[in-house]
């Protein structure tokens, strides 16, 4: 079957060539307008989060294999293509890390939120402790924060999970659930005024699951009522056409990049590779990905908090993605449609990002102890004595 196969791949996945070419043509398309008629005669159909992939796309192609080079699924009628014997793969925690990067950067926003957080006992919830939340949970609890966590389907975890109403009083809550609209838990708008109302007027809340876990308008209600509750939204309802007169309510803005990091895409299209060639029992070629570290320096004479700090707006500061994002949404000046073409543009040309795993804090032996241990726990790679 090798160097036959039709692949369909978004124009937005990185490396879909250098992976794929191999087992066949790559034709590249745009993820947002994906139609029936361009996969009616695709082998292998290659998405992301913003196309459809259901049975109206489906029903006329050959189509034997669906991955999206993404974690979430919402986006992938996945009962219609089990009932058609679709083979189909997501790839799981492949931007986890870049998504903690995104939080730990949020973060370093708030005046005194490390301080609070490292210091003074506050607490993060985590909303949805799976691949993301658990790794987020485990950065934090390896900084020794304090951490709750609600996940009303997990059953088997070492630690204990909390009622929603205890994460809600948290002095940070992370949102990374996965969108769902059945089940005994859908997720679909589980945060509405009621909930939002239980938060402490001193919390950050940082959705960076999907958008409409959260109940939008609610949001800007609430808001509205409560205009200093600080509010970071990387994912929206509706996107791209997101909801404008929310955005300057937002303390923290981003179009749904929290994912973005260079290394998280990667390692998404190679998964999906490897479980296309699995899945249709092909073969499939080594290739090296291996990067060297950056090297990197922290002053020697910063404090602990002030080095952290310094150290995570150096490799990502995600303020810069909200500066970009405010003023894309001002040029569009209200026109909801440019509004949208701006929103997936930013996405499209997003600046390399690297995780924080990538770094290498070269001077760290000189760096004082209480901040060599944080850079360790907050994912940096140090230099050995
Ligand atoms: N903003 C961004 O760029 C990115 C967003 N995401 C989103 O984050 C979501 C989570 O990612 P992962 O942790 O990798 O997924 P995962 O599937 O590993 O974990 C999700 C967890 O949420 C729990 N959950 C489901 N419904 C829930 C509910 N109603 N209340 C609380 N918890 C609930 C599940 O039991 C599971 O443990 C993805 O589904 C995706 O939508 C993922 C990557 C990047
Ligand atoms: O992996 C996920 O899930 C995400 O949310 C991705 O970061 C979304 O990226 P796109 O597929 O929308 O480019």
């Amino acid at each position: 079957m090798a160097n036959t196969l039709h692949i369909v791949a978004d124009e937005n996945i990185p490396y879909a060539d250098e992976y794929f070419s191999h087992l066949g043509t790559v034709k590249k398309v745009h993820g947002r307008s994906l139609c029936a008629e361009q996969v009616a005669q695709a082998d292998v159909l290659l998405v992301r989060s913003v196309s459809q992939v259901n049975e109206a796309l489906l029903n006329n192609s050959a189509v034997k294999f669906v991955g999206t080079a993404t974690i979430g699924v919402d986006h992938l009628d996945t009962a219609y293509l089990d009932r058609k014997q679709i083979s189909w793969a997501n790839a799981p925690a492949c931007n986890a890390h870049s998504v903690v990067d995104y939080v730990f950067s949020c973060i370093s926003q708030f005046a005194g939120l490390w301080q609070q957080l490292l210091m003074d006992g506050h607490s993060v919830g985590i909303i949805g402790l799976g691949n993301v939340g658990s790794r987020l949970q485990q950065r934090l609890l390896a900084l020794g924060i304090k951490t709750k966590a609600y996940d009303p389907l997990l059953s088997d975890t070492s630690l204990p999970l909390d009622q929603l109403e205890q994460v809600l009083a948290c002095d940070v809550v992370c949102m990374h659930a996965p969108l769902t609209n059945s089940g005994p838990y859908p997720s679909y708008h589980m945060i509405g005024m009621t909930q939002l109302q239980q938060l402490k007027p001193q919390a950050v809340l940082i959705n960076a699951g999907r958008g409409a876990v959260v109940d939008n308008q609610q949001l800007l209600s609430f808001l509205q009522q409560r205009p200093q509750q600080r509010v970071v939204l990387d994912v929206w309802e509706n996107e791209p056409q997101i909801d404008l007169p929310l955005l300057p309510a937002i303390a923290m803005a981003s179009p749904h990049i929290a994912g973005y990091s260079l290394d998280g895409k990667i390692l998404g299209t190679a998964m999906i590779y490897q479980s296309c060639c699995k899945a249709l029992a092909i073969a499939p070629k080594p290739l090296a990905n291996e990067q060297p570290l950056i090297p990197f320096e922290i002053p020697a004479h910063l404090t602990a908090i002030a080095g952290l700090s310094y150290a995570i707006k150096q490799v990502y500061d995600v303020s810069e993605d909200d500066r970009r994002f405010r003023a894309a949404m001002t040029a569009a000046a209200g026109d909801a449609a440019l509004a949208g073409q701006y929103f997936d543009e930013l996405r499209k040309n997003y600046p390399e990002r690297r995780e924080f795993s990538c770094y290498q804090i070269t001077n760290s032996p000189q760096l004082n102890q209480q901040l060599q241990n944080w850079l360790g726990a907050s994912g940096f790679v140090l230099a050995a004595n």
